[in-house]
């Protein structure tokens, strides 16, 4: 049963109850570069009660530490070490799940950030943002040229998707015999500042319709994204909360790893949605401005 919270001794209580806080960033903490009202004071009200605070986001746009420079210019008091993006964890995934083989690289759709936690990982790759990738001009598959060392296809949020990565995506993964076909995140939609677009997984809908197979998905709700953070930062489960705004991704995410799940209604999450889903977070609140109710006393 979801309890909405409404009153100051709702959101005390909430806040004294859970001592570790994983934070959903798109949709919960801001909108593109616009900041939710209240983000700043919960963050640094939290941080000054002893709450360990992470970010968990399946936005693969950013590495950890481009994050890390984006939550600087929100004035947002975060250290690379508490942010785990679906870029992150895609290229820990393929390093030490996948176990891609030093002399063989994937073949990427995504952005700089993607490339730059793979780099991390010594995960060679190409596609990404190479310019030759990066065209409007009509694909020509006749001077194509397979790279049969590419053992994986990985698809992130890419604001400069083409024809031409779909195609060589799609060579790779129909001529490479067992190529993996890794999304970062099945992210439907997500919420900028002036409303919503295309996410992650609406990027590598049409190679799942072109194979007709679907790709594994590494960001949340899998329980990938929580392996890397427990890998990294011991915490009590049962003292921990995720607080984000989609129910198929962050409260799922949450309700699979065993946390407490808040669910804020300032992304993507409606309360439409929320009255017709089976998946049942244990609170909800509108937004994390609603939490400096407890502030003020
Ligand atoms: O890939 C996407 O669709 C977006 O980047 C994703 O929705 C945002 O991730 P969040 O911070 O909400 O997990
Ligand atoms: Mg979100």
């Amino acid at each position: 049963m979801t309890k909405r919270l409404s009153s100051v001794h709702d959101y005390e209580n909430l806040i004294d109850k859970y001592d570790t806080w994983l934070f959903d960033c798109d949709g919960v903490l801001w909108h593109g570069d616009r900041l939710m009202d209240g983000t700043v004071d919960v963050l640094r009200f939290l941080r000054a009660k002893n709450k360990r605070v992470l970010f968990v986001t399946n936005n693969a746009t950013k590495s950890r530490v481009s994050y890390k420079g984006k939550f600087d210019q929100l004035g947002i008091e975060a250290h690379a070490d508490e942010i785990y993006g679906s870029a992150y964890a895609t290229a820990v995934y393929l390093s030490s799940v996948l176990k891609i083989p030093e002399d063989k690289k994937v073949y990427v759709i995504g952005m700089k950030g993607l490339e730059e936690e793979l780099q991390s990982e010594g995960i060679s790759y190409l596609g990404g943002t190479d310019p030759a990738d990066n065209t409007l001009e009509p694909f020509a598959l006749k001077d194509f040229v397979l790279d049969t060392n590419v053992a994986a296809v990985v698809c992130g949020l890419d604001l400069k998707i083409n024809y031409t990565k779909l195609s060589k995506a799609f060579q790779y993964l129909t001529r490479n015999p067992g190529c993996a076909f890794i999304a970062t995140n099945s992210d439907s939609t997500f919420p900028d500042a002036h409303g919503l677009l295309p996410g992650a997984g609406s990027i590598s809908a049409p190679l799942s319709c072109a194979l007709n197979r679907d790709p594994i998905s590494v960001g949340k709700p899998a329980r990938t994204m929580l392996d890397c953070i427990r890998a990294k930062v011991h915490f009590d489960p049962a003292s921990t909360i995720m607080v984000g705004d989609r129910l198929n991704t962050d409260i799922e995410f949450g309700k699979v790893g065993g946390l407490s799940t808040l669910l804020v209604l300032s992304g993507i999450t409606t309360e439409t949605d929320l009255v017709e889903s089976s998946t049942v977070p244990d609170f909800v609140t509108q937004s994390i401005g609603d939490l400096r109710a407890a502030i003020s006393k």
